[in-house]
């Protein structure tokens, strides 16, 4: 395949070009080998992997298609028989033309009977198919959207495997295609099969002469879908990205910057450039998909000369009667066309099945890295969480994001983690959640060891607020109650009983000014609902936090990641109270933040810097030692320290403010505090 060209627009924005290079279909020893006999070679397997799904689904469905379709062949069979008798009739009978066309009737009267029937069949080949092919579709989509949502959150961030998300995404659709195209292919198989038996009792020379028609156009199909697949392969990175600006240009999320810094007139030139050089490879394929039918068609057609020249040739030198002959012409066009739909069908599965075989493989990979199922019970009383010398390195990162850290969590107490940007805090908590497992040191839940514990149970036992948490499109009391889904709320107080944890995060006034109260939708790309501010969420987030927390006895953790970002003072100060609240004897609370005023009150801080720890202990000792922490900690309250009293220069002479406005000046009041003076 000759090298797209590259836009700028995909230097400029992404670095370079987006190419899929395929090193994804190598890592298995699993190269991604087109050519025809390997595809002929795989197909049975993948024909049966989704005829078994089909089977799994709907067995009478299945077989109902395979009896209806199986009838229609041999309806075809009879139907070319009927036509030889009519043949038989009209040409090689003798009598006057009354008694020929009385000859007729048998075989009219048979083949109209055939074609009946044959309709009858497809009809009902056509019914069940229909309910097998969604069934089939909506399997291998639950399958694939099941495996996905179940991998260890290390592949989630491996691009490899995100691309190998990526294609098998296709997998489901295809599958369903498959079923139709299984179909027509067994039906021409059949009336092929039928089809020949006829021509070979005719004549022995007709059928390799009907193979030699279909022969070029199976090749010319198999060739261009081959080069499709590539090609879709190729650029899928680069229409995921012309997506994605896109989808930039109508998100709320990206409106207001797109507006006011003008990123939209970039984009979108930017959008237009990429989306040329993808009509620039649609170009190319419709050129060489052109010149592939081009010699196909040829070739079959001189195929289909030679082929008539032959029969004139047996005609005329008595090997063939003039009735033969007149079934051979109908019964070679009508093979050849079910050979040369057979040959596009056959293509159809083969490319269809390029799609199934990622989804399979995706299904394989994501079995190996699913997060496994089963392990040791976790004991309902644990009395404290430890870290010993733990550590994890991103997989393409050099240095570790944590490194040979150790700490220890009691039950009933809160530990504050603080550290500068990228020191590993975040890792941190993804480690002690279960999210990611120690590639060296231990982590224990008491005396248990998390890499042989039941991951389950361990998410069971923690409860994560991050700063970025989900802001689910569902109604805001299903906000706080997906925070543990499976509990039913109870009916103590609310329409879901989530009232304390709306009252614990102070949410109540975010939910008396909702329309309809817990029940308001919060998603704003559905009519009639509402969309809250950063803050108001981040009080969602919390009645969430609490609603988890209040729903489990056992010892557990709370992970608490920058959860006050987007709070005002009053609410920050609040929240923070209000999350210490939430240690009881059976959990420890974990804080993360870098607001340095929430954390003093903890029982233990640790700071960590570049992946280790640098220093730990209460907010005294750390001051006390006048180390980082004591550096960061006065820094930030070093911008609450008042400023010195500056002399602020009095306006030149004439200068005032724009549009004719009466200038404003801080003069003190009475009471001490200042207000703006207007007066001339
Ligand atoms: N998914 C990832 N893949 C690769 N590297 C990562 C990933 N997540 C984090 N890192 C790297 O690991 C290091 C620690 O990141 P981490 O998010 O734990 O820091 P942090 O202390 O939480 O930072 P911040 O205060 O900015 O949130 C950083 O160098 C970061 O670039």
């Amino acid at each position: 395949m000759a090298e797209p060209r590259v836009s700028e627009a995909e230097r400029e924005l992404f670095g370079g070009p987006l190419r899929y290079d395929m090193g994804w279909s190598h890592h298995e020893h699993a190269t991604l080998d087109l050519t025809m006999m390997s595809a002929l070679r795989s197909m049975p397997k993948l024909v049966g992997a989704t005829l078994r799904i089909a089977w799994n689904a709907d067995r009478r469905a299945l077989v109902a298609v395979a009896i209806s379709e199986i009838g229609q062949g041999a309806a075809a069979a009879v139907g070319l028989l009927a036509i030889n008798a009519v043949m038989h009739a009209l040409l090689g009978g003798t009598g006057t033309a009354g008694h020929r066309l009385h000859a007729l009737v048998p075989g009219l009267l048979a083949a109209a009977g055939v074609a009946v029937v044959n309709s009858a069949l497809a009809g009902w080949s056509t019914s069940r198919a229909g309910r097998l092919e969604p069934l089939v579709e909506r399997i291998a989509t639950t399958q694939y959207l099941a495996a996905a949502a179940m991998v260890e959150l290390e592949a989630i961030d491996d691009p490899d495997f995100r691309r190998l998300v990526d294609v098998a995404q296709y997998g489901p659709a295809s599958a369903r295609r498959m079923i139709s195209a299984c179909v027509a292919a067994l039906n021409g198989v059949i009336s092929l099969i039928t089809t020949a038996g006829v021509l070979t009792v005719l004549h022995p020379l007709l059928l390799p002469m009907l193979i030699l028609i279909a022969a070029p156009r199976g090749w010319g199909a198999m060739r261009v879908a081959q080069e499709r697949y590539v090609s879709v392969m190729s650029w899928l990175e680069h229409v995921r990205a012309g997506r994605l600006i896109g989808n930039l240009l109508t998100e709320r999320s990206a409106a207001q910057e797109l507006r006011v810094h003008g990123v939209g007139p970039f984009l979108l030139s930017r959008y237009a450039s990429m989306a040329e050089s993808a009509e620039a490879e649609a170009e190319r394929l419709a050129s060489s998909k052109a010149l592939t039918e081009w010699v196909a068609a040829a070739l079959s057609g001189l195929a289909m000369a030679t082929t008539y020249g032959t029969m004139f040739w047996l005609i005329a030198s008595g090997h063939m009667s003039l009735a033969v002959a007149g079934t051979a012409v109908i019964a070679v066009r009508s093979g050849s066309a079910s050979l040369g739909a057979l040959v596009m069908n056959v293509n159809q599965l083969h490319e269809e099945s390029l799609y199934v075989r990622d989804h399979g493989r995706f299904l394989v990979q994501a079995a190996q890295r699913a997060i496994p199922d089963g392990g040791a019970a976790l004991p309902d009383e644990v009395r404290e969480i430890v870290l010993d010398r733990v550590t994890y390195r991103y997989p393409d990162r050099e240095s570790a994001a944590l490194d040979a850290v150790s700490l220890t969590l009691p039950m009933g107490s809160v530990t504050a983690v603080v550290g500068e940007n990228g020191s590993g805090k975040s890792t941190l908590m993804k480690l002690l959640s279960g999210l990611l497992l120690p590639q060296e040191g231990t982590l224990c839940w008491g005396d248990a060891e998390i890499t042989g514990l039941d991951r389950a149970q361990v998410f069971e036992r923690v409860t994560l607020l991050t700063q970025d948490f989900q802001r689910w499109p569902v109604t805001a009391g299903m906000n706080i109650r997906i925070g543990r889904p499976t509990h039913a709320a109870g009916s103590n107080a609310g329409p879901d009983g989530l009232q304390a944890s709306v009252d614990y995060a102070g949410a109540g006034p975010i939910v008396a000014k909702l329309p309809d109260g817990l029940r308001t939708l919060l998603a704003r790309v559905f009519r009639g609902a509402i969309e809250l501010s950063g803050g108001e969420w981040q009080k969602l987030g919390l009645a969430r936090t609490h609603w988890r927390s209040a729903t489990s006895r056992a010892d557990g953790v709370l992970i608490v990641d920058e959860p006050t970002s987007a709070l005002d003072p009053q609410a920050e100060i609040a929240a923070f109270e209000r999350i210490r609240r939430l240690v009881a004897p059976n959990r420890a609370v974990v804080l993360v933040t870098h607001r340095m005023s929430g954390v003093r009150h903890s029982d233990r801080i640790f700071v960590l810097h570049q992946g280790r720890l640098a220093e730990h202990g209460t907010h005294d000792e750390l001051m006390a030692a006048g180390g980082r922490y004591a550096a960061m900690f006065d820094a930030q309250a070093a911008q609450y320290a008042p400023a010195p009293a500056a002399s602020v220069p009095p306006p030149p002479h004439g200068a005032g403010p724009a549009c004719g406005a009466p200038a404003a000046a801080l003069v003190p009041t009475e009471d001490g505090d200042a207000v703006f003076d207007v007066s001339p």
